[in-house]
């Protein structure tokens, strides 16, 4: 029997520390990098963090939207992203934020979770806002295929707040539910963005790992991880993309600093 998807978080993030490095290649990064936007410039720019991050980072999140621009030809460098993130030993989770009825669902989930799919990742995240419920064929698919869903709970974004608030505590229970009796962590994580003023809705029985993206361009720093997740500090999973992907040069040195950063804040150990 293949390992769970939570299985296999647990021995990346005990292994390499807490960090999730995004591959976010927008027209801005890729002029920084001189790269062309082109299918070119994304392959190149993607192939260029496996290479630097691979290694050192728990897991890595492309951003489908950035591919998806360039139509078929984009969606074909994912696909060798995503093999070549595989290759490197690192967890993927594909950002793709999707979410319907449960006929539409099960065609999304065949796409990012059946482990034939060209488009297979490690984990898909997912938006809550047709029901909670909604999700569970996904929720299903996950398990079958030892992978992992991260639902939306309350992002990192300010302007998500109001909304959010109203359904977050349906979607933390969803989730609790889901993972019930599942070991060490169940398929269904959360995200709770780093950049939130406080959790207004804890995690603390979710059995279940906590995207948390924000960190460097949206405001949040290592020390408003630490200070929002300390009470599930194990289960918490920092993410990044444009302060680490600023700079090519300093890629790899900045995904360890922080990481490092975030491990010594949460006081969490990594074994290397
Ligand atoms: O699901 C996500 O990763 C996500 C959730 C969230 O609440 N906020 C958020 O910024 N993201 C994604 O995380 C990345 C953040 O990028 P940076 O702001 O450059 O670190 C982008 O790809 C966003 O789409």
């Amino acid at each position: 029997m293949n390992e769970s998807f939570g299985a296999r978080l647990r021995a990346r993030l005990d292994a390499c520390g807490p960090l999730c490095v995004g591959i976010d290649p927008s027209p801005a990064l890729l002029s920084a990098w001189g790269l062309d936007d082109s299918p070119l410039g994304l392959e190149r720019f993607s192939r260029s963090v496996v290479e630097a991050v691979g290694d050192v980072a728990a897991v890595v999140k492309p951003q489908s939207a950035f591919y998806e621009r360039w139509g078929s030809r984009g969606i074909a460098v994912l696909e060798r992203t995503i093999a070549a993130l595989r290759e490197a030993g690192t967890l993927v989770v594909l950002d793709v934020k999707r979410g319907d009825i449960d006929s539409t669902m099960a065609a999304y989930a065949e796409a990012y979770l059946d482990r034939g799919s060209p488009l297979a990742a490690d984990a898909v995240t997912l938006s809550p806002y047709l029901g909670f419920e909604s999700l569970a064929g996904a929720i299903a698919s996950a398990v079958a295929n030892d992978a992992g869903v991260f639902v939306l709970a309350r992002t990192s974004n300010p302007e998500a707040a109001p909304l959010q608030r109203l359904v977050a505590d349906q979607v933390v229970a969803g989730a609790t539910a889901a993972n019930k009796g599942h070991f060490p962590f169940g398929p269904v994580g959360l995200v709770m963005g780093a950049t939130l003023p406080e959790l207004e809705h804890s995690p603390a029985d979710l059995n279940g790992p906590i995207l948390a993206p924000g960190l460097g361009a949206q405001g949040a720093t290592p020390a408003d991880v630490a200070r929002l997740f300390g009470p599930v500090r194990h289960a918490v999973v920092p993410s990044v993309s444009r302060a680490v992907l600023a700079d090519p040069k300093r890629l790899r040195s900045r995904t360890i600093t922080l990481r490092d950063e975030c491990a010594a804040l949460l006081g969490v150990v990594a074994q290397k």
